[in-house]
């Protein structure tokens, strides 16, 4: 499913006017299809009483559009127009009556609450522009009151949530959290990530009309199942553990010795040939009891779990031999690990690929124009809080922009940015784009950016490219935190127990 900015939506409404498609045509077409998605759901659930919120904008009129179809298909149609005392109420008043039982009350409002089987949320779309105030606040409050009493009423959004920021998934307090959302024409970016995950519930596109040549530049999508299994890794029955790569780790210190563990496990469990990890030696011992299956480059170390200034070029030394490196995992922040990853990186054999992750992209946040001194493409993975540091931006920031900053950072870093957390977006130097539209509290416990990390470096070590190894990284990673959480619950899920359900999801994805 392609994803859109409603600057973008703008633009292909522009060059559709261009074109001689109207706005009336494409709202005709939106209403119409909102007011089958509607007599779908009515059907389903034998009900006949349809409750339309309209607001003042277009996503108003897609909504009056719909109850006139509903009502002439035989529905009971109530439509809430709050603005109807405004000279647009009155000139659009004759058509509304034509439309079913209209009313601009709060009373009323309640009442009609009281029996509707559906409530179509046709307040605002993408044009809200302020904090929800007055009588669409209450309203959707009022709404959102009913529905706890009465969970059988479903809520039906038109092209999103009214409230909800369709760049940004920010959603206003009062925003009313959907059953579906009929997005329009193309989704908007804000439906799968930040709050939108959680407000938007099933998402669906409906077709308006937009001639198909107008969205072939759209450059981002939704992480989809059938994309999945296209970039998986073929493994030939004649193959060899040199086939499937040979990986490196860079990875813990001695207080993260399980990222070392969790971050060499998960390559290994997605398919690596061959993965080493370089550790200070005195950690090799014990990590290497939980991971016969690895290779062990024992570092040379200054104290007791920290390696030392010539971890650098032992590291190098054996790099050209390999195919990814991994650095980052529980490398703790201190000089020695600074230096240990700055050698490394500027040193780096060409050809090789790179995945930058946790205290490496610290270390980096505290280098100024880092960017500028690595310009290779790496895969990078920070959180939140990861990102900001690099960003200099504060979380608020990057959390209410996730879209935006993760595309202005990729393309001014020339790197492929992975910006992890619910709605988790990957993008390349280029600005395409992913997004995997998934929440899940299983993965919101420590280790589980190890795991990730360690996932992408053994699909990397297979063949495939830094944007796609990214992308397919982050789909299995949740499909495994996804089966997880159905066969165990959402809390109490270890990272390591992602390890053992990566081989399952991807014969699960190969089977499908
Ligand atoms: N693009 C396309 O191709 C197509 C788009 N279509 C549809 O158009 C929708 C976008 O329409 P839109 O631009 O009219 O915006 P929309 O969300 O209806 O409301 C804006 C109005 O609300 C107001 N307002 C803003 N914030 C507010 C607040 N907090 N509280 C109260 N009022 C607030 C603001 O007025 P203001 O007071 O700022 O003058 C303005 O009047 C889109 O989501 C889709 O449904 C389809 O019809 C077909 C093709
Ligand atoms: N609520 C959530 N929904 C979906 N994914 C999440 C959620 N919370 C965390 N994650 C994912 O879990 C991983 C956590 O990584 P990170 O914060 O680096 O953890 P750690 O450093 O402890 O390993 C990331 O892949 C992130 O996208
Ligand atoms: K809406």
């Amino acid at each position: 499913m392609e994803i859109i900015s409603s600057v973008q939506m703008r633009q292909i409404e522009d060059a559709c006017l261009k074109q001689g498609i109207s706005t009336e045509t494409l709202m005709e077409n939106a209403g119409r299809a909102v007011a089958v998605f509607a007599r779908h759901l009515l059907e389903e659930q034998n009900g006949c009483r349809v409750l339309i919120l309209a607001g003042a904008g277009n996503n108003g009129g897609d909504g009056l559009v719909a109850g006139r179809y509903l009502r002439s298909w035989g529905e009971k149609v109530s439509i809430f127009v709050p603005f109807i005392d405004t000279p647009k109420g009155t000139t659009v008043q004759g058509c509304l009556e034509a439309s079913g039982d209209i009313f601009a009350g709060l009373a009323e409002l309640e009442e009609h609450l009281a029996d509707a089987d559906l409530v179509i949320d046709a307040l605002l779309g993408t044009g809200v522009n302020r904090p929800l105030e007055g009588i669409y606040k209450e309203a959707l409050q009022m709404t959102a009151n009913v529905r706890n009493t009465r969970p059988e009423m479903q809520v039906l959004a038109v092209d999103l949530p009214s409230g909800l920021n369709a760049d940004t998934g920010q959603a206003d307090d009062a925003c009313l959290k959907a059953d579906f959302t009929l997005s329009l024409g193309i989704a908007k970016q804000g439906l799968f990530t930040h709050r939108g995950l959680e407000l938007s519930g099933a998402v669906s596109v409906a077709d308006i009309g937009i001639p198909p040549e107008l969205t072939t530049d759209i450059q981002a999508v939704l992480i989809e199942k059938d994309w999945a299994k296209s970039v998986l890794p073929v493994r030939s029955p004649h193959a060899n553990k040199g086939s499937f790569g040979r990986v490196m780790i860079v990875a813990g210190s001695d207080r993260y010795i399980g990222a070392a563990i969790l971050a060499g496990s998960a390559a290994m469990r997605v398919g690596a040939g061959l993965v080493t990890l370089a550790l200070p030696k005195s950690l090799t011992g014990a990590v290497a009891s939980r991971i016969p299956e690895a290779t062990y480059l024992p570092l040379p170390e200054v104290s007791s779990g920290t390696a030392d200034n010539s971890a650098a070029r032992l590291v190098l030394s054996e790099l050209g031999k390999y195919d990814v490196l991994l650095i980052g995992p529980g490398l703790g922040q201190t000089g020695y690990s600074a230096r240990l990853v700055t050698e490394v990186l500027s040193n780096l054999p060409v050809g090789l690929k790179v995945i930058i992750d946790a205290d490496a992209l610290n270390i980096l946040s505290a280098i100024p124009d880092w960017w500028l001194e690595y310009k290779f493409d790496a895969v990078l993975t920070p959180h939140l809080g990861e990102m900001a540091r690099l960003a200099k931006a504060t979380t608020e920031a990057v959390q209410s922009d996730r879209f935006g900053l993760c595309q202005k950072f990729a393309c001014k870093w020339g790197k492929t940015l992975i910006l992890k957390g619910a709605g988790t977006i990957v993008t390349s130097p280029q600005g395409e784009t992913l997004c995997n539209p998934a929440a899940n509290p299983v993965l919101a416990s420590a280790g589980t950016g190890d795991v990730l990390a360690g996932i992408i470096g053994g699909l990397l070590g297979q063949g495939v490219s830094l944007f796609e190894a990214a992308g397919l990284g982050v789909y299995l990673h949740s499909l495994a935190a996804e089966a997880l959480r159905s066969e165990i619950g959402d809390a109490g899920v270890l990272a390591s127990d992602l390890l053992l359900k990566l081989p399952v999801v991807i014969k699960g994805l190969k089977q499908d």
